[in-house]
């Protein structure tokens, strides 16, 4: 199968299409792809790792309040899809997937005018503009919440699939995950991280938090500050965390991220979509900070339907609190029970078939 995929800015947006293609190898080892992004986005960096061809067009996202920038905005946009049409009609593909983010905006809605089979995958509950733009242009909407369809009442259809993000962590290997971190297997692993970009007010709480670390006994602490924090925080952390010295893993970002969190028991963490399904597909009990920066404060949303399940804890960013935080996390480790009822909570929110249901969507697309 010939697949472009477009989607980004962020890892949440980046991560499921590169699941996406890995299902699609292991379909069809003859599977070939072309990724289509922007330069400044994360996807920049992280598609060419996997070996994926990248091509970029120069796109930004709309402003909510009336401005100048907007009119750019459409003349970037109609730049954009010319630019995609081109890149389209080289590459020939069989199926186009957007996997959110304002550069699959053009791209899709060249796909469809071009008459290409095309799909977009919505990771959040509340959808992202560009997924209520394109949704009316492509052939299916693929949802990770069932709750999500009424979003999407214009759409042709409407296909609940899951994040693929959801079948790349079960299949991790958790040894790798420990062995990446230095650590026997087995070990118990706390992990505080912020997103795919890192979250100050994560950096500050940790921060508070680090007097009362040192009464986790035998928990080695992954703290992933996100690459543009790193200096700083660590310096930070560094200067407060003597007692705990060789325990403490203060990371930029964790590329293996499946892995690590394939051995890790409680994850203290932003409440961005693709993160969720990785956390529910593993079982893993959390503690969820939601950003309050996100449109239509989408991660609230995302991480109460979790909440009211009692799959996992959520702590508004406004009530955040280093020894409040801190008690909760110990509550959780001290608990066998309240974890492991937590953690069969999460899990039947998985849905480590995701990529699957996502590949069969894009054959029979591709068969039609
Ligand atoms: C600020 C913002 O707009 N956030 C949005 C963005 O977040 P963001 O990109 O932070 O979103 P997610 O939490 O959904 O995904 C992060 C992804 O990055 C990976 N990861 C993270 C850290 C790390 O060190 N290594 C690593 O690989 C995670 O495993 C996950 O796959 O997209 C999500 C999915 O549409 C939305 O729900 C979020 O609201």
């Amino acid at each position: 199968m010939r697949v472009v995929l477009s989607g980004g800015g962020t890892g949440g947006h980046i991560y499921p299409a590169l699941a996406i293609a890995r299902e699609c190898e292991k379909r069809d080892p003859s599977s070939t792809f072309l990724y289509i992004g922007t330069e400044r986005g994360l996807e920049s960096k992280l598609v060419p790792e996997q070996g994926i061809p990248f091509a970029s067009i120069d796109i930004t996202g709309f402003r909510r309040k009336l401005s100048f920038e907007n009119v750019k905005t459409v003349l970037r946009f109609i730049q954009g899809v010319r630019r995609a049409k081109q890149l389209l009609k080289e590459f020939k593909p069989d199926v186009v997937i957007g996997t959110g983010g304002y550069v699959c905006g053009p791209v899709v809605y060249a796909a469809a005018k071009l008459g290409i089979p095309t799909i977009v995958h919505e990771q959040n509950v509340i959808p992202g503009l560009t997924n209520k733009f394109l949704s009316r242009y492509v052939d299916t909407v693929a949802v990770s919440f069932e709750d999500s369809n009424s979003y999407f009442a214009k759409a042709k259809h409407v296909l609940f699939t899951g994040n693929p993000r959801a079948t790349e962590v079960v299949e991790a290997s958790r040894e790798r995950g420990y062995a990446s971190l230095g650590l026997p297997s087995g070990s118990s692993i706390v992990m505080v991280v912020g997103g795919s970009r890192g979250a100050k007010a994560i950096n500050d709480v940790m921060i508070g938090m680090l007097p009362h670390l040192k009464r986790l006994p035998d928990v080695h602490v992954v703290y992933v500050t996100g690459q543009n924090y790193y200096e700083e925080t660590r310096k930070a952390v560094l200067a407060g965390s003597e007692s705990i010295r060789n325990r403490l893993h203060v990371l930029p970002y964790i590329a293996n991220m499946p892995e690590v969190l394939a051995a890790t028991t409680v994850v203290i963490s932003r409440a961005g979509a693709s993160s969720l399904a990785e956390l529910t597909a593993l079982g893993i009990p959390s503690i969820l900070i939601p950003s309050p920066n996100v449109t239509n404060n989408h991660q609230e949303a995302n991480a109460r339907s979790l909440e009211q399940a009692g799959a996992a804890i959520m702590v508004k960013e406004s009530q955040l609190n280093a020894a409040a935080l801190f008690g909760q996390i110990e509550q959780l480790l001290n608990h066998d029970d309240k974890r492991k009822q937590m953690s069969e909570q999460a899990k039947a929110f998985g849905q480590p078939d995701s990529a699957t249901r996502i590949v069969n969507e894009m054959l029979r697309l591709k068969g039609k």
